[in-house]
């Protein structure tokens, strides 16, 4: 599916942008369905675009806000995705939104997985909003090259939900959502910074298997258009 980037000076003028593009799309589904849905990622790059998104003045009491991927820690962790959003953006007029974790206090992450699974079944799908990240690596989510669900996790027939991932980037074993979760959302969006970060989307859109740069397998094949926010 094509993509459109979206540059800006910095990156406070980016977040007030995709703020306001976020605010409004969560509206708009408010208006339509009474009810809006938004997963995010973590990261080092978010934290300002949340902390802007937080102060918007929406239903943020229609909206159910969740993760794209999870480390599998507890939200007390500081690796925590949760602990990330709990701090940024369930703040302010956000604090009102509806929360799932990933992350579920189960014997393995394999369990976790399930767990999430079967409880974020009551988000409506597609996702009104998807907000993904790049690493250097190309990853996206918790598609990670050489990642152990990697194959599953990129198949366009495996169900939506959440599997598990283990990669040697990876850190702890990850919670994410599957390909076929995220790729039809109705505002997908792809938030990097840094001209590093630019080069590396450079090379993505060229040619070479999804597997080394699994943001691939949304620049060729998402159903929805991805908007690409980029700031310097
Ligand atoms: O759990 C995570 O780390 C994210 O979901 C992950 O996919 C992130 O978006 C990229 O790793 C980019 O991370 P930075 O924003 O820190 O570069």
């Amino acid at each position: 599916m094509a993509s459109t980037l979206h540059s800006f000076a910095s990156a406070a003028d980016l977040a007030g942008s995709l703020a306001d593009k976020v605010a409004d799309s969560l509206s708009a589904a408010i208006a339509a369905r009474g009810t809006a849905s938004i997963a995010v990622s973590g990261g080092s790059t978010p934290k300002v675009f949340f902390q802007a998104l937080s102060t918007r003045d929406i239903a943020w009491d229609k909206v159910t806000i969740t993760l794209v991927d999870e480390r599998f820690v507890p939200a007390d962790n500081a690796r925590s995705n949760h602990l990330l959003v709990d701090a940024n953006l369930l703040q302010n007029k956000a604090r009102a939104a509806r929360f799932l974790p990933l992350y579920q206090d189960a014997a393995s992450a394999e369990e976790a997985a399930r767990i999430a699974t079967e409880k974020t079944k009551a988000i409506s799908s597609p996702f009104d909003i998807v907000i993904l990240g790049m690493g250097g690596d190309g990853h996206t989510a918790s598609f990670f090259p050489g990642g152990s669900n990697l194959a599953k996790a990129l198949d366009a027939s495996t169900p939506r939900g959440i599997i598990t991932m283990e990669a040697e980037g990876a850190g702890e074993p990850r919670l994410t959502f599957t390909f076929s979760s995220l790729e039809d959302a109705a505002l997908l969006v792809l938030h990097i910074e840094g001209e590093g970060k630019k080069d590396v989307l450079a090379k993505a859109e060229g040619s070479g298997d999804e597997a080394e740069m699994p943001i691939r397998a949304i620049l060729r094949r998402a159903t929805s258009p991805v908007e690409i926010y980029w700031a310097p």
